[in-house]
């Protein structure tokens, strides 16, 4: 990583808030020129909805312009017709200190997008490539937390996926148990706010979790912000952190709010047409990590 400015938090924060250090990133979207919501694969997903392609553009263009704007890099894959999901690219890929394990679609309507991406992988240079024999719906149950891989299960990814990330990618990895379907990735319950591997922090809704996955997040994470069904509802979760900027859902205000006594800063964005297919601002960001 590059480009480390150690920010100090607003005079007037709470005792909690901490130095954060935001650090350049890399990520690879897929603009949704075919995106629809057509099949329902989750319980946000309502065929009979109006959708509009073009307002899902501009939302998406305004996210790649908010990461462009914080000095982030951005890549872009080819859309392809007939993968409408194709935009939320977190489900595609899970890159960790260079090596990428693909992705394997529950779901048959989303299989064919995984080897589009392979593809681009493999045309971008990355030459530690792995196809996963397991379900496994990448960053959206995958979360790198600087020390270990938070791997979600219960309603995608497999458990079995967990120990053959582990193998592939070389990273501990810890799994937890999503129990509320609303919540079915690891990515709309938790968001990593610092990867830094001394000063690992998380948000999360507990109660997308089961009770024993909840003790585990409390054991690895006393200091987390613990985020209310409200900020769940509105995909608040599926925010995208630089360890200092937080990109958020433009309904998230609370925890966004409660963020910034923390020492982040919030920056929100309207994702309103991508939520109607269960996406948010990270469903839309794969992390290229070197
Ligand atoms: C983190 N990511 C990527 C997500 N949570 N993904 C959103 C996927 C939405 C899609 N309709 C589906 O149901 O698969």
């Amino acid at each position: 990583m590059s480009s480390a400015v150690e920010v100090r938090p607003a005079a007037g924060a709470s005792a909690l808030a901490a130095a954060r250090t935001p650090t350049t990133r890399r990520y690879l979207m897929c603009a949704p020129k075919f995106f629809t919501v057509e099949y329902a694969i989750n319980p946000w997903m309502d065929p009979s909805e109006p959708v509009s392609t073009e307002r899902a553009l501009e939302q998406w263009g305004e996210l790649k312009r908010t990461y462009e704007s914080l000095g982030h890099v951005v890549e872009e894959i080819e859309p392809q017709p007939g993968l409408p999901d194709m935009v939320f690219a977190a489900n595609s890929g899970t890159v960790v200190h260079g090596r990428v394990l693909g992705a394997r679609f529950r779901a048959a309507e989303r299989a064919g997008e995984a080897e589009f991406y392979r593809r681009w992988f493999l045309e971008h240079g990355y030459r530690d490539v792995v196809m996963p024999s397991n379900i496994n719906e990448a960053e959206g149950d995958f979360a790198w937390s600087g020390r270990v891989l938070l791997a979600g299960t219960g309603f995608r990814t497999d458990p079995g996926a967990h120990a053959e990330a582990q193998e592939i990618l070389g990273v501990p990895v810890v799994s937890l148990k999503l129990v509320d379907p609303r919540y079915y990735h690891l990515d709309t319950a938790l968001t990593v706010l610092d990867d830094s591997r001394d000063n690992p922090l998380v948000t999360y809704y507990p109660d997308a979790f089961s009770p024993g996955s909840q003790r585990v997040l409390e054991l690895l994470f006393p200091d987390a912000v613990l985020a209310t069904e409200a900020d769940a509802a509105c995909l608040g979760l599926n925010g995208v952190s630089d360890g200092y900027n937080v990109v958020l859902p433009t309904e998230a205000t609370a925890l966004g709010t409660a963020l910034e006594a923390r020492g982040f800063r919030a920056h929100y964005v309207d994702i309103s047409e991508l939520r109607k297919s269960g996406g948010g601002p990270k469903c839309c960001t794969m992390e290229l990590r070197a």
